[in-house]
């Protein structure tokens, strides 16, 4: 479990990234932080490696403050995936993964076999092992981060817009893989985006940002489409979108699913 206790940070220079932000992630949950740029997601989901340290309030994991430990330990014990990667781009893709292994003491060999492992487990074919970071695509790469994010077999995986630099489809495909993923592991997830419709495919609990880390409203992903909080949420989300506009027609006795636009998507199941 991830508690932040009413934390805010002011950057040097005075910039107010967030006011006395408060939520608890229950642990083996994902819960999606969505909000437009500049809204803090990034500054809060650092708090909990401690790349930021608040200036007031508290970041605790299971009641343990973040703080009371060593921050490089810290780091070491929880997977964080960037939207660049974070690849090291002069060591092969193995390399790359086995390199967080050899960190927490395990040898080459086994790390080398234990790299390879992940990278079945984030679905990247063995032969891509030799190729460097600049050698594979954006989703390849992106997938490299999640193996190497794994490696500790950390608990906590903090997520920042790691699927924001690939087109749809492969974005489609690296969602649906951490879908899977999760199932299986049932990591304690924190995962920072943008994009609402990815924010409610992922989230098993969905935080919607205003500025400065205002709470606008949380929630499940059919509690937010059901009962927006106010006018910013229902424009945020897009609930008057056609494509969430859904209501049914019958045709030939079958009860059709029809978007805003009157285009079929699906046929009802009794
Ligand atoms: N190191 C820094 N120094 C000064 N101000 C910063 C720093 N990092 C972030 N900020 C400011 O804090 C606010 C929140 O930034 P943050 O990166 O947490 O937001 P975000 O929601 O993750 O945005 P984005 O989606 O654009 O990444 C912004 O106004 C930003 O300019």
């Amino acid at each position: 479990m991830i508690e932040f206790a009413a934390v805010s940070k002011t950057y040097p220079g005075g910039s107010v990234a967030v006011e006395g932000f408060s939520l608890v992630v229950p642990s083996h949950r994902t819960v999606a932080l969505v909000g437009s740029s500049g809204s803090g997601k990034t500054t809060l989901l650092r708090m909990v490696n401690r790349m930021v340290e608040p200036t007031s309030g508290r970041v605790l994991i299971d009641d343990q403050d973040v703080q009371d430990g060593d921050a490089v330990e810290l780091r070491r014990s929880i997977g964080y995936v960037l939207q660049a990667g974070g690849l090291l781009p002069h060591r092969t893709v193995l390399d790359n993964v086995a390199t967080v292994l050899r960190l927490s003491g395990i040898p080459r060999k086994p790390a080398r076999e234990q790299a390879l492992g992940l990278m079945a487990r984030v679905g990247l074919d063995a032969s891509l092992a030799g190729r460097y970071p600049g050698q594979l695509s954006g989703g390849q790469q992106q997938r490299v981060g999640v193996a190497r994010a794994l490696a500790p077999d950390p608990n906590i995986l903090l997520m920042d817009e790691p699927f924001g630099a690939v087109d749809p489809i492969v974005r489609r495909e690296l969602q649906d893989e951490l879908l899977r993923l999760q199932a299986e592991l049932g990591k304690t997830i924190v995962f920072v985006t943008h994009d609402v419709d990815e924010a409610f495919r992922l989230g098993d609990e969905v935080v919607v940002l205003r500025d400065h880390g205002v709470i606008a409203q949380r929630g499940t992903p059919a509690e937010i489409l059901a009962a927006p909080a106010d006018a910013f949420v229902a424009d945020f989300v897009g609930a008057d979108r056609a494509e969430r506009a859904l209501h049914t027609r019958i045709v030939e006795g079958r009860t059709i699913a029809v978007d805003g636009n009157g285009r079929p998507v699906g046929v009802m199941t009794p």
